[in-house]
């Protein structure tokens, strides 16, 4: 015990740090990746490197005296199955019908052995479900596979590093540790139920990666200066020790020769460090964003561009304006400070002798307007970062604003230009009509609709969840197939609910698509569940039991007001599953029963999903939203997602869409300008 105890408190001290310095570069990862750092997720992967590398100490703590030591009760290794059970029934005094007995067997070292050998990897369980996403069968093998190293490592005394085996390989370890494994994935189950849905989390990450926050630029511009300033170090360095020039002092100077040099002979050797200083800044802060199209070095590396408003792109004069008007505002208070200070100085240049005159006689005026504009710029600084910081506008600084420049996200880019760049939807589908003349079939381009929507999923999902893809009878539906087939494929278990028979159905290419891909199942290609014009009981079970619904009933064909039969059940039925759970909890039975549209069940948000809400993906367009005119028929699907495709629609953008298409994210499908340049 006392072992297991000073490991415990060695771990305390020590790992804390090592796991931090483990999870650094996940940090960095996600924050290229989504432009922020979630904060749960970071806590998760912290913890469980730390529970990990805790673990692995325990295992192999404490070590022998020296390489060669000879542990005797480890040279043999233990491979009888369930031999403590066998042990500890040998030895016990334990007796169920005497409750005297009953708290010896704590303190019998089998059973507390056993129980901490549960408990070791009964946490790597839970992490298995919560933050992986494993299956159970995955967790069992993954389980076993870390007892495995374990029991290993010891086996062959740290991997050769000590010549005989020092702790002993036990198959009762392997049991034990695999069996913690397996009730800490169980324990995980109900305890999802309250913890918070990180595949969600995920989703807010990506939403906040795309503005250029306050922390995000001011961390770009601290690289930037700490690069400009190595730069200007190394090559002043450099420029002194050539001997091309004199340094300001020699190197050897005395303190009585320094003190004698002229503040004029001091500048005139300063000059060659200015210039190297000068050139830093040049080279930083404007040869690269030309040579990389807006970007510092900093700046690249956090996924960051400089672009004119209206998220065009800028010139090298842009950059020039931007960073010459920052660093001119950065240098007037300083240049007024120094004028303060060099007044009464021996030797001043007499182009700034006028103004160090005037200066010298208004030396409390010229300090109160130095402080003046110092507070004032400090001030408007921190008012327009907490203004940004709360979402309520754009941090722009004066130079941005003077330049016409802006900072943005090349995530936050994309999606400006998407909104900037968007079709009426009679023109989306002028525009299909171009790509299908210009070669590229509309079964193709539907092909690549149902894959980008599949896509979206699998990011999404991390793992083959169910899935339960809603089709309509138009093209729309057609993009679900496949999307429904696609994820087939890739092993999601998929249950494609449709109004009609593929055969049915008269929208082409959809009809083409769903026939072909219902012969693709039927011959045993991939294993595909449809349910055509199943009874709403059905289809709730089927919403109930999924953890993704893709919406392919309706896209940019969808008109009138209000939504026919069956389409309005089922989305009523998938917004109620979203926002009241599944049936039985909590969800009326009555509602549950016939489906009845519930008025409050549409037009929520994401905010009041609940927490075991399957994702929902809309494809194009939610259903019952109209693309074009921002009006909805209730019941409208409500998407986590939408993807829509070739083009951004005015609905899409419109003020109050997130109510019903969450984050809109456009699939192109293929290059559209040739095609938008035909359009005109
Ligand atoms: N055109 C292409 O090749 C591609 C299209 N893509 C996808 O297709 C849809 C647009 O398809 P379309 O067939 O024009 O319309 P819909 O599928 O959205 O709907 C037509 C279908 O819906 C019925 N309907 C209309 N209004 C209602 C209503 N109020 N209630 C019930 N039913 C209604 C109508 O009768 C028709 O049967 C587009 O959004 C894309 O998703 C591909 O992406 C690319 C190729
Ligand atoms: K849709």
């Amino acid at each position: 015990m006392n072992v297991y105890l000073s490991d415990i408190l060695t771990a305390c001290i020590l790992f804390p740090v090592v796991a931090f310095l483990i999870t650094v570069p996940y940090m960095i990862y996600q924050y290229r990746r989504r432009g922020s750092v979630p904060k749960l997720h970071t806590a998760i992967v912290y913890s469980f490197v730390f529970y990990l590398t805790c673990a692995y100490f325990l295992v192999l703590l404490p070590l022998p005296a020296d390489r060669t030591a000879y542990v005797a009760y480890a040279a043999t290794p233990q491979l009888v199955p369930f031999n403590f059970v066998h042990e500890f029934l040998a030895e016990t005094t334990f007796s169920p019908s005497d409750p005297a007995t009953w708290l010896r067997v704590l303190r019998d070292p089998y059973i507390y052995e056993a129980f901490f050998n549960v408990l070791l990897l009964l946490p790597l369980g839970a992490y298995l479900r919560y933050y992986f996403r494993r299956r159970w069968w995955q967790a069992l093998i993954i389980g076993f596979l870390v007892t495995l190293s374990f029991e290993t490592t010891q086996l062959t005394g740290l991997w050769g590093i000590y010549e005989h085996p020092y702790r002993l390989f036990d198959v009762d370890d392997l049991i034990q540790n695999t069996l913690g494994a397996m009730v800490g994935f169980w324990l995980a189950g109900p305890a999802m139920r309250t913890l918070p849905d990180l595949r969600t989390a995920n989703l807010r990450a990506a939403e906040a990666g795309l503005s250029a926050s306050v922390t995000r630029r001011a961390l770009s511009f601290a690289l930037d200066s700490a690069l400009t300033a190595a730069l200007a170090v190394g090559s002043i360095y450099l420029v002194y020790r050539s001997g091309l020039v004199a340094a300001p002092i020699g190197a050897k100077a005395t303190a009585a020769q320094a003190l004698e040099a002229t503040t004029a002979q001091i500048s005139d050797a300063l000059l060659p460090a200015r210039l190297c200083i000068l050139i830093a800044l040049v080279i930083v802060f404007f040869i690269v964003p030309v040579v990389t199209r807006g970007r510092t070095p900093a700046q690249a590396l956090l996924h960051l561009r400089i672009v004119r408003t209206g998220a065009r792109r800028a010139s090298w004069y842009h950059y020039l304006a931007r960073y010459g008007l920052l660093f001119v505002f950065i240098w007037i208070p300083w240049g007024l400070f120094t004028l303060l200070t060099e007044v009464g100085g021996s030797s001043i240049g007499s182009e700034a002798g006028t103004l160090a005159t005037f200066a010298s006689q208004n030396t409390e005026a010229c300090i109160a307007v130095l402080a003046v504009f110092t507070v004032a710029w400090v001030v408007s600084l921190i008012v327009r970062g907490v203004r940004a910081a709360s979402g309520r506008a754009p941090f722009v600084m004066l130079n941005g604003m003077l330049s016409r420049t802006r900072i943005m996200t090349e995530s936050g880019l994309a999606a400006e230009r998407a909104r900037l760049s968007a079709l009426s939807v009679d023109d989306v589908r002028k525009l299909e009509q171009l790509i299908a003349e210009g070669g590229i079939s509309l079964a193709s381009l539907m092909r690549c609709a149902g894959e980008a929507v599949a896509d979206e999923v699998r990011t999404w999902a991390g793992g083959p969840v169910r899935v339960c893809v809603l089709t309509g009878s138009g093209n729309n539906g057609g993009d679900g197939w496949v999307c429904a087939e696609s994820l087939a494929r890739s092993g999601y278990p998929v249950t494609l609910i449709t109004p009609k028979t593929a055969e049915e159905l008269t929208a082409e290419p959809a009809r083409t698509e769903a026939r072909s891909s219902l012969k693709r199942t039927l011959e045993g290609e991939f294993p595909l569940t449809v349910a055509v014009a199943p009874e709403a009981d059905d289809a709730a079970r089927a919403l109930d039991e999924a953890e993704v619904v893709v919406d392919a009933i309706l896209g940019t064909g969808f008109t009138g007001s209000s939504l026919r039969e069956p389409y309005a059940t089922w989305i009523s039925l998938a917004n109620l599953r979203r926002f009241k759970g599944p049936r039985g909890k909590g969800r009326g039975a009555h509602r549950a029963r016939t489906g009845k549209p519930s008025k409050r069940a549409s037009g929520t948000t994401l905010r009041d999903r609940r927490k075991d809400a399957p994702f929902a993906v809309a494809v194009d367009v939610p259903s019952g939203y109209s693309a074009q005119a921002a009006t909805w028929a209730d019941p409208c699907f409500c998407a986590d997602v939408t993807v829509t495709m070739l083009a951004m629609k005015p609905g899409l953008i419109a003020s109050g869409a997130e109510r019903f298409c969450g984050q809109v994210k456009l699939a192109e499908l293929v290059d559209t300008a040739p095609y938008r340049e035909k359009l005109g």
